[in-house]
Protein backbone atom coordinates (compact mmCIF):
# COMPACT_ATOMS: atom_id res chain seq x y z
CA UNK A 1 0.00 0.00 0.00
CA UNK A 2 2.63 2.82 1.19
CA UNK A 3 6.24 1.21 0.13
CA UNK A 4 9.01 4.03 1.46
CA UNK A 5 12.16 3.32 -0.61
CA UNK A 6 15.64 5.26 0.38
CA UNK A 7 14.24 7.89 0.91
CA UNK A 8 16.51 11.06 1.66
CA UNK A 9 15.84 14.91 1.24
CA UNK A 10 19.07 16.90 2.15
CA UNK A 11 19.63 20.29 2.45
CA UNK A 12 22.60 21.49 1.53
CA UNK A 13 25.07 18.73 2.97
CA UNK A 14 22.93 18.06 5.69
CA UNK A 15 20.40 15.18 5.01
CA UNK A 16 17.44 16.06 7.27
CA UNK A 17 15.87 12.14 6.15
CA UNK A 18 18.58 9.79 5.58
CA UNK A 19 17.71 6.74 3.60
CA UNK A 20 14.30 6.25 5.17
CA UNK A 21 12.73 2.98 4.36
CA UNK A 22 9.35 1.16 5.45
CA UNK A 23 6.51 -0.39 4.73
CA UNK A 24 3.01 -0.71 5.19
CA UNK A 25 0.22 -2.77 3.77
CA UNK A 26 -2.58 -2.07 4.94
CA UNK A 27 -4.48 1.65 5.92
CA UNK A 28 -3.06 2.01 9.80
CA UNK A 29 -2.81 4.86 11.87
CA UNK A 30 0.72 5.44 12.29
CA UNK A 31 3.01 7.47 14.63
CA UNK A 32 6.24 9.06 13.64
CA UNK A 33 7.81 10.36 16.89
CA UNK A 34 11.57 11.89 17.68
CA UNK A 35 12.94 15.01 18.69
CA UNK A 36 12.69 18.16 17.30
CA UNK A 37 15.28 18.39 14.33
CA UNK A 38 14.68 14.64 13.63
CA UNK A 39 13.25 14.70 10.44
CA UNK A 40 9.50 14.19 10.95
CA UNK A 41 7.97 17.25 9.53
CA UNK A 42 10.31 17.03 5.98
CA UNK A 43 9.47 13.42 5.44
CA UNK A 44 5.68 14.65 5.54
CA UNK A 45 6.40 17.50 3.36
CA UNK A 46 7.94 15.05 0.55
CA UNK A 47 4.96 12.69 1.03
CA UNK A 48 2.31 14.98 -0.06
CA UNK A 49 4.88 17.04 -2.58
CA UNK A 50 5.00 20.26 -0.68
CA UNK A 51 8.89 19.64 -0.85
CA UNK A 52 10.79 17.73 -3.26
CA UNK A 53 13.17 14.61 -2.48
CA UNK A 54 16.62 14.29 -3.18
CA UNK A 55 16.67 10.53 -3.77
CA UNK A 56 14.47 7.82 -3.29
CA UNK A 57 11.38 6.55 -4.00
CA UNK A 58 7.47 6.80 -2.28
CA UNK A 59 5.11 4.12 -3.71
CA UNK A 60 1.22 4.75 -3.35
CA UNK A 61 -1.06 1.73 -4.06
CA UNK A 62 2.03 1.03 -6.83
CA UNK A 63 2.43 4.21 -7.84
CA UNK A 64 5.84 6.65 -7.22
CA UNK A 65 3.93 9.75 -6.31
CA UNK A 66 7.72 11.26 -6.37
CA UNK A 67 7.42 11.43 -10.16
CA UNK A 68 3.88 12.88 -10.54
CA UNK A 69 3.32 16.12 -11.86
CA UNK A 70 0.58 18.36 -13.44
CA UNK A 71 -2.74 17.55 -12.65
CA UNK A 72 -2.11 13.76 -11.53
CA UNK A 73 0.51 15.82 -9.11
CA UNK A 74 -2.26 17.80 -7.57
CA UNK A 75 -4.74 14.80 -7.48
CA UNK A 76 -2.70 13.30 -5.43
CA UNK A 77 -1.99 16.55 -3.06
CA UNK A 78 -6.01 16.12 -2.96
CA UNK A 79 -5.66 12.10 -1.92
CA UNK A 80 -3.12 12.88 0.96
CA UNK A 81 -4.59 15.63 2.94
CA UNK A 82 -2.31 17.42 5.39
CA UNK A 83 -2.90 18.99 9.08
CA UNK A 84 -1.22 21.25 10.60
CA UNK A 85 -0.29 22.13 14.27
CA UNK A 86 -1.70 25.98 13.95
CA UNK A 87 -4.68 24.60 12.00
CA UNK A 88 -4.47 27.17 8.98
CA UNK A 89 -7.69 27.95 9.22
CA UNK A 90 -8.86 31.74 7.61
CA UNK A 91 -9.53 33.15 11.57
CA UNK A 92 -12.71 35.81 10.65
CA UNK A 93 -14.35 33.02 8.40
CA UNK A 94 -16.84 31.12 9.45
CA UNK A 95 -16.76 27.99 10.59
CA UNK A 96 -18.54 26.18 7.66
CA UNK A 97 -17.18 28.19 4.82
CA UNK A 98 -13.11 27.28 6.45
CA UNK A 99 -14.36 23.68 5.80
CA UNK A 100 -15.98 23.91 2.03
CA UNK A 101 -12.59 25.43 1.92
CA UNK A 102 -11.69 21.87 1.73
CA UNK A 103 -13.12 21.41 -2.14
CA UNK A 104 -10.88 24.30 -3.56
CA UNK A 105 -8.55 22.28 -5.66
CA UNK A 106 -12.13 20.66 -7.64
CA UNK A 107 -13.54 24.49 -8.48
CA UNK A 108 -12.96 27.24 -10.16
CA UNK A 109 -11.77 30.76 -8.93
CA UNK A 110 -14.70 32.19 -9.73
CA UNK A 111 -17.31 30.48 -8.03
CA UNK A 112 -14.08 30.28 -4.81
CA UNK A 113 -14.52 34.52 -4.73
CA UNK A 114 -18.28 34.35 -4.72
CA UNK A 115 -18.56 31.32 -1.81
CA UNK A 116 -20.89 29.67 -4.43
CA UNK A 117 -20.96 26.10 -3.02
CA UNK A 118 -23.35 23.63 -4.51
CA UNK A 119 -25.88 22.66 -1.85
CA UNK A 120 -24.58 19.10 -1.99
CA UNK A 121 -21.01 20.47 -0.52
CA UNK A 122 -23.06 22.26 2.15
CA UNK A 123 -24.56 19.02 3.49
CA UNK A 124 -21.19 17.53 2.96
CA UNK A 125 -19.39 19.79 5.07
CA UNK A 126 -22.23 19.76 7.43
CA UNK A 127 -22.62 16.35 8.32
CA UNK A 128 -18.76 16.19 8.65
CA UNK A 129 -19.03 18.70 11.36
CA UNK A 130 -21.50 16.73 13.05
CA UNK A 131 -19.60 13.75 12.86
CA UNK A 132 -16.75 15.41 14.67
CA UNK A 133 -19.39 16.59 17.16
CA UNK A 134 -18.73 21.01 16.29
CA UNK A 135 -21.92 21.35 14.20
CA UNK A 136 -23.54 23.25 16.44
CA UNK A 137 -20.42 25.73 15.75
CA UNK A 138 -20.27 25.77 11.99
CA UNK A 139 -22.24 29.56 11.60
CA UNK A 140 -19.37 31.33 13.93
CA UNK A 141 -16.19 32.49 13.13
CA UNK A 142 -13.37 30.16 13.21
CA UNK A 143 -11.66 32.31 15.71
CA UNK A 144 -13.91 32.18 18.27
CA UNK A 145 -13.31 28.06 19.31
CA UNK A 146 -10.99 26.83 21.47
CA UNK A 147 -8.20 25.18 19.87
CA UNK A 148 -8.82 21.87 20.26
CA UNK A 149 -12.36 22.98 18.37
CA UNK A 150 -10.43 24.45 15.19
CA UNK A 151 -7.92 21.83 15.04
CA UNK A 152 -11.42 19.37 14.43
CA UNK A 153 -12.48 22.00 11.83
CA UNK A 154 -8.76 21.65 10.27
CA UNK A 155 -9.97 17.58 10.00
CA UNK A 156 -13.27 18.70 8.66
CA UNK A 157 -12.28 20.74 5.96
CA UNK A 158 -9.13 17.42 4.93
CA UNK A 159 -12.01 15.45 5.29
CA UNK A 160 -13.72 17.34 2.62
CA UNK A 161 -11.44 16.06 -0.04
CA UNK A 162 -11.83 12.30 0.83
CA UNK A 163 -8.54 11.92 1.15
CA UNK A 164 -7.38 7.94 1.56
CA UNK A 165 -4.24 9.58 3.73
CA UNK A 166 -4.64 12.31 6.75
CA UNK A 167 -1.02 13.62 7.37
CA UNK A 168 -0.97 15.33 10.58
CA UNK A 169 2.18 17.21 11.56
CA UNK A 170 2.23 17.88 15.09
CA UNK A 171 -1.62 18.08 15.36
CA UNK A 172 -1.94 18.38 19.16
CA UNK A 173 1.34 20.52 19.57
CA UNK A 174 -0.48 23.25 20.27
CA UNK A 175 -3.65 21.82 22.61
CA UNK A 176 -3.92 21.85 26.31
CA UNK A 177 -4.15 17.71 27.11
CA UNK A 178 -8.04 17.69 26.89
CA UNK A 179 -8.14 18.91 23.60
CA UNK A 180 -5.26 16.93 22.50
CA UNK A 181 -7.24 14.31 23.90
CA UNK A 182 -10.62 15.35 21.63
CA UNK A 183 -8.46 15.46 18.28
CA UNK A 184 -6.62 12.52 18.29
CA UNK A 185 -9.79 10.82 18.99
CA UNK A 186 -11.02 12.70 16.09
CA UNK A 187 -8.11 11.40 14.11
CA UNK A 188 -8.38 7.72 15.55
CA UNK A 189 -12.15 7.33 14.60
CA UNK A 190 -11.72 9.14 11.07
CA UNK A 191 -9.08 5.96 10.49
CA UNK A 192 -11.05 2.95 12.20
CA UNK A 193 -14.69 3.95 10.79
CA UNK A 194 -13.39 5.39 7.30
CA UNK A 195 -10.26 3.13 6.65
CA UNK A 196 -8.61 6.01 6.07
CA UNK A 197 -4.58 5.77 6.83
CA UNK A 198 -3.64 8.44 8.88
CA UNK A 199 -0.01 9.34 9.80
CA UNK A 200 0.43 11.86 12.22
CA UNK A 201 4.23 13.42 13.69
CA UNK A 202 4.27 12.97 17.23
CA UNK A 203 6.10 14.49 19.90
CA UNK A 204 5.07 12.54 22.69
CA UNK A 205 5.31 9.00 23.62
CA UNK A 206 2.09 8.64 25.75
CA UNK A 207 0.31 9.34 22.84
CA UNK A 208 1.84 7.39 20.26
CA UNK A 209 1.69 4.48 22.16
CA UNK A 210 -2.66 5.30 22.89
CA UNK A 211 -3.82 5.73 19.54
CA UNK A 212 -1.65 4.47 16.83
CA UNK A 213 -1.06 0.82 15.64
CA UNK A 214 2.15 1.20 14.56
CA UNK A 215 5.10 3.68 15.45
CA UNK A 216 8.09 4.66 13.56
CA UNK A 217 11.26 6.34 15.47
CA UNK A 218 13.51 8.79 13.47
CA UNK A 219 16.45 10.20 14.84
CA UNK A 220 18.70 12.59 13.25
CA UNK A 221 16.91 11.62 9.89
CA UNK A 222 17.04 7.64 10.29
CA UNK A 223 14.36 5.39 11.05
CA UNK A 224 15.74 3.97 14.83
CA UNK A 225 12.90 1.95 15.56
CA UNK A 226 10.17 0.28 13.48
CA UNK A 227 7.20 -1.24 15.86
CA UNK A 228 3.74 -1.76 17.83
CA UNK A 229 3.51 0.26 20.71
CA UNK A 230 3.98 -3.01 22.79
CA UNK A 231 7.64 -3.47 21.31
CA UNK A 232 8.27 0.47 22.69
CA UNK A 233 9.61 0.26 25.67
CA UNK A 234 11.76 2.55 27.82
CA UNK A 235 15.12 1.93 26.72
CA UNK A 236 13.89 1.87 22.93
CA UNK A 237 12.26 5.62 23.84
CA UNK A 238 15.92 6.55 25.52
CA UNK A 239 17.53 5.47 21.96
CA UNK A 240 15.09 7.51 20.01
CA UNK A 241 15.29 11.05 21.97
CA UNK A 242 19.03 10.71 22.21
CA UNK A 243 18.71 10.74 25.59
CA UNK A 244 20.61 9.24 28.61
CA UNK A 245 20.01 7.02 31.73
CA UNK A 246 18.25 9.69 33.70
CA UNK A 247 15.26 10.15 30.25
CA UNK A 248 12.11 10.30 31.83
CA UNK A 249 9.36 9.81 30.14
CA UNK A 250 7.13 11.98 31.55
CA UNK A 251 9.43 14.90 30.19
CA UNK A 252 7.15 13.45 26.79
CA UNK A 253 3.99 13.24 28.23
CA UNK A 254 0.72 14.54 27.47
CA UNK A 255 -0.89 12.60 29.71
CA UNK A 256 -4.35 14.91 31.52
CA UNK A 257 -2.92 16.14 34.46
CA UNK A 258 -4.08 19.41 36.16
CA UNK A 259 -1.41 21.49 35.84
CA UNK A 260 -2.34 24.44 36.64
CA UNK A 261 -3.45 23.24 40.38
CA UNK A 262 -0.17 21.51 41.05
CA UNK A 263 1.60 24.47 40.04
CA UNK A 264 -0.53 26.45 42.39
CA UNK A 265 0.07 24.22 45.09
CA UNK A 266 4.10 23.98 44.66
CA UNK A 267 3.75 27.97 44.71
CA UNK A 268 2.28 27.88 47.85
CA UNK A 269 4.30 25.40 49.07
CA UNK A 270 7.17 27.34 48.20
CA UNK A 271 5.61 30.77 50.21
CA UNK A 272 5.08 28.16 53.12
CA UNK A 273 8.80 27.55 53.02
CA UNK A 274 10.34 31.06 52.73
N1 LIG B 1 13.90 24.42 4.30
C1 LIG B 1 14.93 23.99 5.03
N2 LIG B 1 16.18 24.45 4.79
C2 LIG B 1 17.24 23.99 5.50
N3 LIG B 1 17.16 23.08 6.48
C3 LIG B 1 15.94 22.60 6.78
C4 LIG B 1 14.77 23.02 6.07
N4 LIG B 1 13.70 22.34 6.57
C5 LIG B 1 14.17 21.54 7.57
N5 LIG B 1 15.52 21.69 7.68
C6 LIG B 1 16.39 20.97 8.63
O1 LIG B 1 16.11 19.59 8.49
C7 LIG B 1 16.15 18.94 9.75
C8 LIG B 1 14.84 18.21 9.98
O2 LIG B 1 13.81 19.17 10.16
P1 LIG B 1 12.28 18.75 10.38
O3 LIG B 1 11.49 20.02 10.50
O4 LIG B 1 11.89 17.79 9.33
O5 LIG B 1 12.35 18.01 11.78
P2 LIG B 1 11.16 17.60 12.75
O6 LIG B 1 11.50 16.26 13.28
O7 LIG B 1 9.87 17.76 12.06
O8 LIG B 1 11.30 18.66 13.91
P3 LIG B 1 10.17 19.61 14.55
O9 LIG B 1 9.38 18.71 15.42
O10 LIG B 1 10.96 20.62 15.31
O11 LIG B 1 9.42 20.21 13.39
C9 LIG B 1 16.45 20.02 10.78
O12 LIG B 1 17.82 20.00 11.05
C10 LIG B 1 16.05 21.29 10.08
O13 LIG B 1 16.81 22.37 10.54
Amino acid sequence: MLEVKSLTKRFGTKAAVDKVSFHIDRPMMIGIIGRSGAGKSTFLRMMNRLTDASEGELLFEGRNVLSLKGAEKRQWQSDCAMIFQQFNLVPRMDVVSNVLHGTLGRRSTLTTMFNLYPEEDIHKAIDILGRLGISEHAEKRAEALSGGQQQRVAIARALMQDPKVILADEPIASLDPMNAQTVMEALRRIHDEDGRMVIANLHTLDTARRYCDRIIGMRDGRVVFDGTPAQLTTGVARDIYGAGADFSEAATSTEIRDHEAVEAVERRLAKLTV
